[in-house]
């Protein structure tokens, strides 16, 4: 039991134990004599472990494989099992209980604080439980890894409406469910929500899908979600939200009566709504104002040498690999510092990949064709039918979707890319390699995928290309 009084130092201290945190602790205290802790007010491992990824991909692979039989002869038919796939959920989340990641902390030898923590001064943060208040002090650095926050305007908030964690710790199966929003949680949770039985309508205010991919990545998953009777209403702004006896009932249980919508397209009447518009970091109430810092500064980086800010919180794209990048970097940061070195680090920032796993599946990677010109760059873009390599059309009779390269003319680099369809999430990886390593196309021509694989699809979509990429460009006159 803590005292009131008690004060601790370490080297580095890390506001919020999600995979970002943990990483930054982990990589900066890794093969040094420096001590580190985490400061987590509900279960180390965070949003991902417990109420994002893991159980929101536990619960969708199950789906994606149960339609893959559907579509594969030579094996029966698979049906999802509601109760079981909810158990599978519930083993992939250790049944909310964060003991593993704890002894991991403990094998890493970093100290696990358990409460909320702000900071309170430079180098200083207060940790408040319900067993009184510590003080913990950094000899080194302190780490703001506090994540992100759901968005819940207030024309929903007495409705009560369920947030990505009552999705993904789904209990109770709403009959009917609508969807306010059509990004990647929305794209996700309508499949597993539907496997599961519910009858899900999807509000999009938007005029298509996935608003930050390329708009024919949009078209497919909603082709794909239409197409499993989900019913996807575009362009559809909610002007009124009213629901009768909403009630507090827990994660994942429906919160009350009937709600109904009023919508532009017209009314909508449904026993749950999962709003998914979008999240924002976490950075109120961790006493920014004590070292004279505002939110805005973390999500610009302008901080002292000694406090770092990582994953969603620091306002960079909410992902967890992001996020786990953004530490590792900051973790060997704050090492070498110690140390009297530098970290080496390339000279730009690495691209950001991001999987959704939509139906179809959606994978991309650096710049879309609209974004790359708007950047200037002379573009010239490869687009093939997912199925056009014998790899891809092996994996399932019917393969949705095309794939796309966006490359600069004048360098021949790849700028990014695009997968739809089946692997789509492995097929990309290739991609990263491509624009980290600066790997022209004349080049990745003659990187050979096997036969007869879905990587095949790479050359199809090499070969689609200008024949002027497939040798080095001319060097500047000069
Ligand atoms: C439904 C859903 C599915 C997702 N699926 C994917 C996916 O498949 N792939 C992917 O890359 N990303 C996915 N994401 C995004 C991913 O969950 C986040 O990017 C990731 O969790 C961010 O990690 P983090 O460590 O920055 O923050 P979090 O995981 O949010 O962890 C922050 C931790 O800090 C703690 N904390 C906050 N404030 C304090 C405080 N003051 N004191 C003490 N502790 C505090 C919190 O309790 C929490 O444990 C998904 C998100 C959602 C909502
Ligand atoms: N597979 C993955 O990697 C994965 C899965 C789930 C979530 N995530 C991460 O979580 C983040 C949050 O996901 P999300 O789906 O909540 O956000 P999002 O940013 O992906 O999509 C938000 C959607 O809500 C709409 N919207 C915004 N404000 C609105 C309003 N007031 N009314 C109606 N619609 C509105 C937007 O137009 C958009 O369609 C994502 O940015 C993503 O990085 C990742």
């Amino acid at each position: 039991m803590e005292s009131q009084s008690q004060v601790r130092e370490y080297d580095v201290v890390v506001i919020g134990g999600g995979p970002a945190g943990e990483n930054a602790a982990q990589y900066a205290v890794e093969g040094t004599d420096m001590t580190a802790a985490i400061v987590e007010r509900e279960l180390l491992g965070g949003e991902c472990s417990y109420w994002a990824c893991m159980p929101s991909k536990a619960l969708l692979r199950p789906v994606a494989v149960a339609d893959l039989t559907a579509d594969l002869p030579g094996v029966s038919t698979a049906h999802v099992a509601p109760k079981a796939l909810l158990e599978r959920r519930d083993t992939w989340v250790s049944h909310y209980d964060d003991a593993g990641q704890v002894t991991w902390a403990e094998g890493a030898e970093i100290a696990v604080l358990r409460g909320d923590g702000r900071l309170a001064g430079e180098r200083t943060v207060r940790v408040a439980s319900s067993s009184g208040d510590l003080t913990v002090t950094a000899r080194r650095a302190v780490v703001i890894a506090t994540g992100s926050a759901a968005h819940v305007p207030a024309m929903y908030a007495d409705a009560l409406p369920w947030d990505s964690h009552d999705a993904t710790g789904v209990v109770e199966v709403p009959d009917r469910l609508v969807i306010v929003g059509g990004g990647v949680v929305a794209c996700e949770a309508a499949i597993w929500m539907h496997a599961l039985g519910s009858s899900v309508t999807l509000v999009v205010r938007d005029s298509r899908l996935l608003g930050r991919t390329e708009p024919f990545a949009g078209e497919a998953v909603l082709t794909g979600l239409r197409g499993r009777g989900i019913d996807v209403r575009l362009g559809a702004e909610v002007t009124d939200v009213r629901r009768e006896d909403a009630a507090a009932t827990g994660i994942g249980k429906v919160h009350g009566g009937t709600l109904t919508l009023t919508t532009s397209d017209g009314e909508i009447v449904a026993d749950e709504l999962l709003l998914s518009i979008g999240r924002a970091p976490r950075l109120d109430d961790i006493g920014l104002s004590s070292v004279g810092l505002t939110a805005d500064d973390v999500k610009s980086g302008r901080l002292p040498e000694w406090l770092h800010a990582v994953g969603d919180a620091s306002g960079g794209p909410p992902l967890t690999h992001w996020g786990k990048h953004q530490a590792r970097v900051v973790g060997a940061r704050i090492a070498a510092a110690a140390a009297g070195e530098v970290a080496w680090e390339p000279d730009r920032e690495a691209p950001v990949p991001q999987v959704v796993f939509s139906d179809p599946e959606v994978a991309s990677v650096g710049m879309t064709e609209a974004e790359a010109r708007e950047a200037g760059h002379d573009v010239v873009t490869s687009r093939v039918p997912t199925s056009s390599a014998a790899g891809t059309a092996l994996l399932r009779d019917h393969v949705a979707g095309e794939s796309q390269l966006v490359v600069d003319a004048a360098s021949h680099l790849l700028l990014g890319a695009t997968f739809v369809g089946p692997e789509a999430g492995e097929l990309v990886h290739a991609a990263t390699v491509a624009i980290t390593g600066d790997v022209p196309v004349h080049v990745l021509r003659h990187a050979v995928a096997s036969y007869p694989t879905a990587a095949e699809l790479w050359l199809r979509l090499l070969e689609e290309l200008p024949r002027e990429l497939r040798i080095p460009p001319a060097s500047p006159a000069g």
